[in-house]
């Protein structure tokens, strides 16, 4: 177990009669997800992708490696959670590494022009993602990629595009087939935002150099916390207190790290809370902040402003890679009394500075810890993750694995775009 949830002050802070009512409710939850009972229960496939082994994986792994291997660019096109699971991973774990490009999550024509400009220089594979296979802004992103790649590489771009989607429906399968592409398929039962440990994550984290084996032993890991029947389960106390700040009022959580490496990582995090939990006028609003950098413009508003939120860290314990500060001649700078001490300890003080002022500000604090910011931690605390907002989305009464409110404005846009 490398990932640890503290909230133990915040627990203090609670009255016992709020937690009593909540813990009860939440162990319903809980109950109602592990007997696959609940709303939208046929979308728990989820909950079975730790428990694979990496032998299933084998024609993927070979894919990613012909990727890894031939030097070239990759770019997955996808949007949702048909992007931000591998994003979010690669961001952590892999920043330095300058052979990956994300197109089709935006729809603007400067950015696909620029990876258009780009592309016409390199040689590239283009994975497309779409669990549907009719998604706008991947589709139209990938009408453009496909046509340049058909220019460049003529009847062999069939090997250099590879579909991730649904096993039978939606116009990416029927035009995969048509054209010869490889494809793998995105399991019926896991919704989009919960598909990082499916081909959708797996392909690209695997051709940019991660491990599957360390993935799959993390991923096992948070299963086991997310899935223990217990009141100590960090999925379970996360969820509980959530419920818990909710009804007393609290409106939105800030998820806050001092890692920049783990932006992403919050980018996925919004997605995964706010498509499963904000409905039927409920749940909280998943908002995300970058310290130290936020906190010389958002610190204030965390520090002073309206009392409707609270906060969650994620926080790395230990780091591999770090720089001491060195005596200077003169001390001109005034930071000789930081003399000898790491990069990582200024910003642990950073941290428990922050927290402390945030407590005493009125926002109620808890944290995640990770042992180190590697495969084995992240995919722990990813999965813990699903299955906190699975339970907390329960104790809401709503069903956390649809979003039928992300239809309205395709609607609008269909109308006016005349489709
Ligand atoms: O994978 P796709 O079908 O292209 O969907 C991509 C994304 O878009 C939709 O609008 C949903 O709200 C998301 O949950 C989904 O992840």
């Amino acid at each position: 177990m490398s990932v640890r949830y503290d909230d133990e002050k915040l627990c203090h802070s609670f009255e016992p009669i709020h937690v009593e009512d909540v813990e009860d409710r939440t162990h319903e939850s809980l109950h109602l997800l592990l007997d696959r009972k609940g709303p939208g229960h046929e979308f728990l496939g989820w909950m079975d992708l730790p428990l694979q082994s990496p032998e299933e994986f084998e024609p993927l792994s070979r894919v990613a490696e012909e990727i890894k291997s031939s030097g070239d660019l990759l770019v997955c096109v996808g949007i949702g959670g048909s992007y931000l699971g591998a994003k979010a991973v690669i961001h952590s774990l892999f920043p330095e590494n300058d052979r990956i490009r994300f197109a089709g999550h935006h729809l603007s024509p400067l950015e696909l022009s620029r990876l258009l400009k780009e592309l016409e220089n390199k040689d590239f594979y283009i994975n497309v993602i779409s669990k549907s296979g009719t998604t706008t802004e991947p589709g139209v992103a990938f009408r453009f990629l496909k046509q340049l790649a058909e220019k460049k590489y003529g009847k062999e771009t069939s090997k250099r595009i590879i579909a991730t989607t649904d096993a039978s429906k939606g116009a990416l399968r029927t035009l995969s087939e048509q054209e010869g592409y490889r494809t793998f398929t995105i399991p019926d039962n896991v919704g989009g935002r919960f598909s990082v440990l499916t081909p959708v994550g797996l392909l690209p984290v695997l051709a940019t150099g991660g491990d599957l084996k360390k993935i799959l032993k993390g991923a096992k890991a948070g299963y086991q916390q997310g899935s223990l029947d217990d009141r100590q389960n960090p999925a379970f106390r996360y969820a509980r207190n959530r419920k818990i700040l909710w009804k007393n009022g609290k409106a939105i959580e800030i998820l806050a790290t001092f890692e920049p490496q783990m932006h992403y990582l919050a980018e996925w995090w919004k997605q995964l809370f706010g498509e499963s939990e904000g409905k039927e006028g409920k749940g909280l609003y998943p908002a995300s902040a970058d310290f130290t950098t936020d906190l010389h413009s958002l610190g204030q508003w965390i520090q002073e402003g309206t009392r409707n939120i609270f906060e969650t860290f994620l926080v790395i314990e230990h780091y591999e890679t770090d720089l001491a500060v060195e005596k200077s001649r003169q001390n001109l700078d005034g930071l000789d009394y930081l003399t000898g001490k790491k990069m990582s300890w200024i910003n642990r003080k950073a941290y428990e500075g922050t927290r402390q002022a945030h407590e005493d500000g009125g926002v109620p604090v808890s944290a995640f810890y990770l042992d180190r910011l590697d495969e084995e931690n992240l995919f722990e605390l990813l999965v813990i993750f699903e299955f906190a907002i699975a339970i907390y989305g329960y104790t809401l009464g709503v069903n956390p694995f649809d979003q039928p409110g992300v239809e309205a404005y395709k609607k609008n846009m269909f109308k006016l775009l005349g489709k």
